[in-house]
């Protein structure tokens, strides 16, 4: 079998040995192109496991806990109670199980290779990080007429009296934008409504309680929010209620409620996002939670991947971060935030969309909220937040606990599959390209892969051979010790990517779930639309460790 899955094996990239990496650079910056390959023969399959421990491949240094790993395998599991799923579940298990074995299975398209881009491209990807990186281009383009209207409308409800001092201002900082040419489009975002001045009340402060000289401003404000299906303003039962109509058409995302949830205007947890973006695509239909109840088929969330390229010359890359999300942070976030600036640093990638996968409730962690909650508490944060963000829901509604590896291979089934998945990405010349996926973790996930009994090897080698990591430092965790000590990782260093913290952010979710039994504010830690739910739900109340 070819030693990434589905290629043939990939090539030695010139000038990038043991001891090239650049001057600057930490060891293990790379293109995520695995300069060794991966033993045979691995596979999600458990048969093939053992295969794979018996293999006369010669990788004497790894054989003696491949041989552990074939005689246990089936017991690898996270947590003792942890059951786990040797296949796939129920609806992926055959078509799943033969991509791994077939290197090309009939149903998948061919793809061009993606080898030979890494080599041209700046190897830099860890301490070349230069300050003042062009903003992402994704998302800056094309803002709808009504959209904007409704920017505009919502700036003139909000600051009315101090429109007129601050328009000079205003134009000053707006107007020396650069303009969209050829040369910077894509680079710049091209000039885009202000949302909100800084120092003006937050986005979703009851407008009536700002004087508006003009009461038309306001409707006009509520009827093109409500247009918008924007949920983030709210004015207490009788306008939360309006707005949430709106709300309701995007996947189900009514999200502030009356006052018999215990909201408080003083507490503030009803203040909308600071970040709101109104240019975020959102999802049509029902969401996540009919399937999670069992009420609708899953849909794999499309409405934030792109399917076509800015530049053809960088490989696709889609970023997937595992994990409990209970509950989602600014931390979390920011994790993509960072992998974001990495990426557009190294210019070998182009990011076609960012996915937060759950877990499910199997996975025995203590104060895991149940899937649904956690689920629909992800989507919050990144609904209005974010333009390239979004949350599959797959994973936590599976019937039993699904290992990272069985997740990136859903996706990579969804993403380049061809029958229900996207097929990969169509390029200009009308031929597709392959979606890269690569797992985004942070250090003391990392870490736990030299646990014994929590990973197993087979698994490792599909997560960082075939798929890739991209690993955010954790205060705490010595991520280039661990990645120096791990044989698996050091094997497969070229696909993995370590992004620095340049500000350090620790916030934890285990101390956000003992600040609310605590009764102590967690406002500025994660979105207010995820604290407004966690309230709303009365999550995290009962004794440590529980839900
Ligand atoms: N402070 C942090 N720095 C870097 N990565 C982090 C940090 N906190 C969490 N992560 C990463 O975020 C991902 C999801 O984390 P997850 O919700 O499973 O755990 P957690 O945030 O540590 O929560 P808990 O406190 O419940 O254990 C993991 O990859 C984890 O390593
Ligand atoms: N064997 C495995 O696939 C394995 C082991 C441990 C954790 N994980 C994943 O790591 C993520 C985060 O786990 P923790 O919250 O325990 O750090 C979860 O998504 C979990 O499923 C996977």
């Amino acid at each position: 079998m070819a030693a990434n899955g589905f290629k043939s094996p990939a090539p030695v990239l010139p000038g990038l040995g043991l001891h090239s990496f650049h001057n600057d650079s930490p060891p293990f910056a790379g293109a995520a192109t695995s300069e060794q390959g991966e033993p045979d023969h691995i596979s999600l399959d458990p048969s093939d496991q053992n295969r794979f421990a018996s293999s006369s491949h010669d990788d004497s240094h790894l054989k003696p806990e491949l041989h552990y790993q074939s005689q246990h395998a089936h017991l690898i599991a996270p947590f003792p109670n942890a059951p786990i799923n040797t296949a796939h579940s129920n609806q992926a298990t055959p078509t799943q199980a033969q991509s791994i074995l077939n290197p090309i299975p009939q149903r998948m398209p061919t793809f061009s290779s993606d080898e030979h881009l890494s080599s041209s491209r700046s190897r830099r990807l860890v301490s070349g990080y230069l300050f003042g990186n062009p903003p992402s281009p994704v998302g800056t383009k094309d803002i709808p007429a009504d959209m904007a209207k409704a920017v505009q409308a919502l700036q003139a409800a909000k600051a009315p009296a101090a429109a007129a001092g601050d328009a000079a201002r205003d134009s000053k900082t707006t107007s020396p934008r650069p303009s969209p040419n050829s040369e910077d489009e894509g680079r710049y975002p091209l000039p885009t409504p202000p949302i909100q001045d800084r120092d003006s009340p937050p986005l979703s402060a009851p407008y009536k309680s700002y004087s508006s000289p003009n009461p038309n401003n306001a409707l006009a404000l509520e009827q093109s929010t409500q247009a918008l299906g924007a949920v983030s303003l709210n004015d207490g039962p009788e306008t939360g209620a309006k707005l949430n109509d709106g709300g309701a058409v995007m996947a189900g995302s009514a999200r502030i409620t009356g006052t018999d949830t215990g909201y408080d205007a003083l507490e503030g947890r009803n203040d909308g996002e600071a970040d709101l973006d109104l240019s975020a695509p959102q999802a049509e239909g029902g969401g996540s939670g009919a399937y999670l109840r069992g009420e609708a088929a899953y849909e794999f969330p499309r409405h934030r991947l792109r399917k076509t390229m800015r530049d053809e010359s960088k490989i696709p890359l889609v970023i997937v971060a595992c994990g409990s999300f209970s509950p989602p942070t600014y931390l979390h976030l920011r994790m993509f935030e960072m992998a974001k600036d990495e990426i557009v640093e190294s210019q070998t990638y182009e990011i076609m969309a960012g996915y937060y996968s759950p877990v499910s409730s199997y996975y025995k962690k203590a104060g895991l909220a149940p899937a649904n909650h956690r689920v629909r508490m992800c989507e919050l944060a990144v609904e209005h937040t974010s333009t390239w963000l979004m949350v599959d829901p797959w994973e936590a509604g599976q019937s039993e606990y699904q290992r990272t590896a069985v997740v990136l291979d859903h996706f990579d089934d969804l993403l380049n599959g061809g029958e229900d998945g996207e097929g990969g990405v169509i390029m200009s010349d009308g031929k597709k390209r392959r979606y890269k996926i690569m797992l985004l973790a942070g250090g003391d996930l990392i870490e736990s892969f030299g646990e014994p009994g929590v990973w197993s090897e087979p698994d490792l080698h599909i997560i960082l051979g075939r798929f890739g990591c991209l690993i955010v430092e954790r205060a705490g965790s010595d991520v280039w010790a661990f990645l120096l000590s791990h044989d698996i990782l050091y094997h497969h260093r070229r696909n993995v990517i370590v992004i620095k913290q340049l500000i350090y952010n620790d916030i934890s979710s285990t101390k956000v779930r003992l600040f609310v039994r605590r009764g102590m504010s967690i406002k500025y830690l994660l979105p207010n639309s995820v604290i407004q739910y966690i309230y709303d739900n009365k999550l995290y109340r009962g004794k440590i460790g529980a839900p």
